[in-house]
């Protein structure tokens, strides 16, 4: 049974800085010239105002409202994920919100954030496994992700890939169960659903509402939720409404029943049998029925004004009320405490924040990182990019001669451009795209972000590296490189160490930026840069410029490769090295292998793996959850 939670909210508000991109005043012609003078000056506005209210242990609150008026706005607020970027408080059993209770609370938000690639059951048993207690067995865990899908009528599409706008998978509807089922499944003391019930049929969509009633009474759960339009029956089953305007003000706030009678004192009363969700929705516009009551902003005046005189003094009487109480229990608790025990409890709840070890964590990450990407990594197209361009490659280098500098250092070069842009193009988009499931999830407590990460890594490298091996082991032979065994392998984990440095890189940019597209020209640019400075097309750099050439992996990887292609006897033959009387030659380049020695090389391309890394864990932390 969830641990129960009053959940109050009082005078909230929110409000928003933005710069209008363009001034009513600016003509058409002023637009498409990009005028700067039709951009505006930073402007603010209010997206909710003064919304108080409260939920308790099996009530049921739904919010209504037209669309902007600024529910899901409200709805993430009492969620306690827009903590402290907004005006008012939310108090859980009296107290503000910590980490613990925002853990408690169950939050299905308005847009589906799931991996599209998993099926309908590896999404719940993963979220199980996860979020699901260490007492509770691996099995019982499963089970319980089973009883869920039964419960939500999931079991038909169960082995249906969730999919999104892009990957055709479950219908809208069986993506928002879902939803809802990855949260139901931790049982938690609050569920806070944004609009639940979209994209379901009339019957379906009471189905849920009603479910949701249904265990809400049965566990002690408060439960709140947006909803557009809810059939008369659906309407039944609320125990409080809230109704916004479409300013972001609230005009009624009260139970379910009692609603159109309180709009009946107020000379509001449908002229015929109507829903009351709709005639409600029709008043928060501002259109009154029957009689003629003016326009809608004096009808919307007078809702807010009557909200502000005669409920909302009576809805703050009753939350204070609650505070007194959840105030006396609080202190008696603290009381039957001493302080040491109750330090210790902190300490414990911190140490508890997600519920499985990290080591479980980790491996339960992984597991689903491999079977989420394994499309993505080993996708037709990419494997059909990866052969074609080392087929393409290995004919044009078919069987080249040693002898002949030039074309083999083109080989070479032509070799680490494509796995360096490869490797970090492809990885650009993994924290991007992961955003929103992570910051949902993380905020949910089902992971740290150390076990998040290092699965990610690992779970990268089978992904990212069998590709590669294909692409190395394709030209290689058929270019006619060194054909020792020995040589053939240090090139191949040469080159595998060159992707991971890529990849890290790639990784960092996509951390950083956090926008796919922005990213992926910023890695190409940078691949580009590193390529230039790396010693192929310019040996001897401006004065001001070396350090380039030092911060470009592209230029160990280079010089290794080339090192290991070719012995030294060849160096001295073909006169390949530095002081041959070859400078600015670019075969002169093998020199600079000797100049900045192996070892060095070898170390520079480490730093570089693990500093990446490091960048892109740090970029990661700024993310608020
Ligand atoms: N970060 C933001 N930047 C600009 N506008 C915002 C931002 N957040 C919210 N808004 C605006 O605030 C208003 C309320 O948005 P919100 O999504 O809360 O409304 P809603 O009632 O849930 O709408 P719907 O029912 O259509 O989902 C909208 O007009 C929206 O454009």
């Amino acid at each position: 049974m969830p641990i129960p939670i009053h959940l109050q909210f009082i005078d909230l508000s929110y409000k928003i800085k933005y710069v209008p991109r363009q001034k009513k005043s600016g003509t058409m012609s002023q637009i498409l010239r990009m005028d700067c003078s039709v951009v505006g000056v930073q402007e603010e506005r209010t997206i909710i105002e003064g919304i108080t209210g409260m939920v308790s242990p099996g009530e049921v609150l739904a919010i209504l409202g037209p669309s902007g008026s600024g529910k899901s706005t409200l709805l993430n607020i009492i969620s306690g994920r827009l903590q402290s970027r907004h005006g008012g408080a939310v108090l859980a059993n009296g107290k503000r919100l910590t980490r613990a209770e925002i853990k408690r609370i169950g939050f299905v938000a308005q847009d589906d954030v799931l991996y599209p690639h998993l099926t309908v059951r590896e999404t719940l048993v993963f979220a199980a496994l996860l979020r699901l207690p260490r007492t509770m067995g691996k099995e019982e865990k499963v089970m319980a992700a089973e009883k869920v899908m039964v419960e939500l009528g999931l079991e038909k599409c169960s082995e249906t890939i969730v999919g999104n706008a892009y990957v055709r998978g479950v219908s809208g509807g069986e993506r928002r169960r879902v939803s809802i089922g990855k949260e139901v499944l931790v049982d938690p003391s609050v569920m806070v659903l944004d609009e639940p019930t979209s994209g379901l049929d009339a019957t379906a969509a009471q189905r849920v509402v009603k479910g949701l009633g249904r265990e809400a009474k049965e566990k002690g759960r408060g439960v709140v939720m947006a909803v557009h339009q809810p059939a008369s029956q659906a309407y039944q089953m609320f125990d409080l409404v809230m109704v916004m305007s479409a300013e972001g003000k609230c005009v009624y706030f009260g139970k379910g029943f009692e609603a159109m009678e309180y709009f009946e004192k107020l000379g509001f009363v449908p002229g015929f049998q109507l829903n009351p969700a709709d005639f409600m929705l029709d008043l928060a516009n501002g259109i009154a029925h029957g009689d003629n009551h003016g326009d809608p902003s004096s009808v919307k005046q007078t809702l807010v004004t009557s909200y502000n005189k005669t409920l909302a003094p009576k809805v703050k009487e009753c939350i204070n009320a609650t505070l007194t109480r959840d105030a006396v229990q609080t202190e008696t608790i603290s009381s039957n405490n001493n302080k040491k025990e109750e330090e210790m409890q902190n300490k414990k709840k911190k140490k508890d924040y997600c519920n499985i070890s990290w080591l479980s964590q980790f491996t339960i990450l992984f597991h689903r990182s491999l079977k989420e990407r394994r499309h993505e990594s080993f996708s037709s197209l990419r494997i059909f990019q990866v052969l074609a361009t080392a087929i393409l490659a290995g004919l044009m280098w078919w069987h080249s001669n040693i002898n002949n500098i030039q074309d083999r250092l083109g080989l070479l070069f032509f070799i680490t451009i494509f796995l360096g842009v490869f490797a970090s193009f492809n990885s650009v988009f993994t924290f991007p795209q992961d955003r929103p499931i992570f910051i949902k999830e993380r905020s949910s407590g089902m992971y740290s972000l150390s076990s998040y990460f290092m699965a990610r890594m690992v779970g990268d490298l089978p992904m990212e590296l069998l590709l590669p091996t294909v692409f190395v082991l394709v030209v290689y032979w058929m270019a006619g490189l060194r054909p020792e065994f020995g040589a053939f392998m240090l090139t191949l984990a040469l080159l595998l160490g060159y992707v991971l440095v890529a990849q890290g890189l790639g990784l960092a940019l996509g951390a950083i930026i956090m926008d796919a597209k922005q990213a992926s020209t910023m890695a190409t640019v940078t691949m580009l840069a590193f390529l230039l400075t790396g010693g192929f097309y310019v040996q001897n750099l401006p004065a001001g410029m070396v350090w380039l050439k030092y911060a470009s992996f592209t230029f160990y990887c280079f010089r290794l490769l080339i090192g290991v292609q070719y012995k030294q006897s060849e160096i001295t033959r073909l006169g390949l090295g530095q002081g041959q009387g070859r400078k600015n030659d670019s075969s002169d380049i093998v020199g600079e292998v000797e100049e900045v020695g192996v070892i060095a090389s070898v170390v520079a391309l480490v730093v570089m793996f693990v500093g990446y890394r490091i960048l892109a864990y740090v970029a990661l932390r700024r993310i608020k959850i």
